[in-house]
């Protein structure tokens, strides 16, 4: 068993997530961040960036983060583990090269990452990692010494994620009216990616239709399917569905989009739908909009009884399943014999990505992998 207050070698974490804009001024400077070489057309953009104006230019993420850097403090602390947290984004202030070298001048040497990704794919996972490797490349070209930085592997099986989620379905459930409770459908939601790279996520052994971010979202969805089972005696249908699509209209991205599922379920006369957004570790922007008003609009012009389940957030289950995971990681680089953690038949996903795991249509050094520059 690893020692429940040793995450040695790591001297901290860091929390590396995606950004959001704070402020109107912020809404266009940060959708440039975001799709700068990605692609997307113009419309798609100004639509988006009226999303973030809907909502007065601020999306929710940042204080999502603060919260999770809270809740991961406090259970550190409450469980004697001494690792300072750190927090950087990918897209906007506090900026991940800022972060890493306030890191390099406090000392720090030995990096673990916990990305707000649950699961296999570009977007998920190696454009982070490709994302570490420049701001690296950064401090390098600075003069200091970048420090060694490792990533937690995948958790959407562990039950630190899934206990949470499954918790909020049964509470969507409880709050569906009688009459219609019983014969819900859950519908899981994640974003939907390009099919090309859904189809190559995952290392290369898992490639195939859907790949890695398919399977892995399937799991979960099954996982939760029969929790929700087991604690009801309610044999709910679910579905994968996906959502906030982007890029070029002739591109194929996974489907079905949520708010067509909600017309065909409505259509098969099911009574009300459960949305549990999945693929998303908090209310950030693509919840609020594209669930809790698009997909709500649309439930609301069917009639059909909708509720939208919670996210993890900050919940302190999921702040002790990122410390179990730590700890597991830091047994691992120590040397120790681990069991790691993890439900379900697809077993701990690996922790070192390996080469040719959810590749870049254009190659990049990344961090985090065998392959790394920076080992
Ligand atoms: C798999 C996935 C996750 C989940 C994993 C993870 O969390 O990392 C995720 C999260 C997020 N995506 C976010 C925002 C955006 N994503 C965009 C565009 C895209 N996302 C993609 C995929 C994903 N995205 C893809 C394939 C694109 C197309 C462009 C490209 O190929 O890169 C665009 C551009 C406009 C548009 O096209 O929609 C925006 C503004 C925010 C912040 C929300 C907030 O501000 O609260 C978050 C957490
Ligand atoms: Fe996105």
């Amino acid at each position: 068993m690893p020692d429940a207050r040793d995450a040695t070698p790591y001297d901290a974490l860091l929390l590396l997530s995606f950004g959001g804009p704070e402020g109107p001024d912020d809404v266009i400077p940060f959708l440039e961040n975001v799709t700068r070489g990605r692609g997307i057309p113009k419309e798609r953009l100004k639509e988006v960036g009226e999303h973030y104006f809907l909502f007065g230019g601020v999306s929710p993420i940042n204080d999502q983060n603060r919260a999770l850097l809270d809740a991961l403090r406090k259970d550190f602390a409450d469980h004697g583990l001494d690792l300072p947290v750190y927090w950087g984004n990918r897209n906007w202030a506090p900026y991940l090269t800022d972060t890493l070298r306030d890191m390099v001048a406090d000392g720090r040497r030995r990096v673990l990452v916990l990305a707000t990704s649950a699961y296999a794919s570009y977007s998920g996972c190696r454009q982070y990692r490709e994302n570490l490797a420049e701001s690296l490349a950064a401090l390098e070209a600075e003069g200091l010494e970048p420090p060694r930085v490792d990533k937690l592997r995948h958790y959407f099986n562990h039950p630190g994620f899934l206990e949470p989620m499954i918790e909020g379905v049964l509470a969507s459930l409880a709050d569906l009216p009688e009459d219609v409770r019983d014969g819900a459908h859950l519908a899981f939601s994640t974003h939907s990616i390009p099919n090309a790279s859904a189809d190559t996520s995952g290392p290369v052994e898992e490639h195939g239709e859907g790949g890695a971010y398919v399977g892995q979202h399937l799991e979960v969805s099954r996982l939760i399917a029969e929790a929700v089972r087991e604690r009801t005696g309610v044999d709910h249908p679910w579905q994968l569905v996906y959502q906030s699509r982007s890029g070029a209209p002739h591109i194929p991205w996974l489907e079905p989009d949520i708010c067509d599922h909600l017309e065909e379920r409505h259509e098969a006369a099911v009574p009300a739908v459960v949305i549990a957004p999945i693929g998303f570790v908090s209310d950030h922007m693509e919840v609020l909009y594209d669930l809790d008003t698009e997909a709500k609009a649309k439930a609301e012009e069917l009639g059909l009884p909708m509720r939208r389940s919670a996210t993890v957030g900050a919940d302190p289950r999921f702040a002790a399943g990122i410390r179990d995971l730590v700890l597991e990681r830091a047994a691992v680089e120590r040397g120790q014999e681990v069991t790691p953690c993890a439900l379900g038949a697809l077993g701990a996903d690996h922790n070192l990505c390996p080469v040719g795991c959810c590749p870049a249509r254009a190659p990049k050094p990344a961090a985090a992998g065998v392959d790394s520059p920076y080992a």
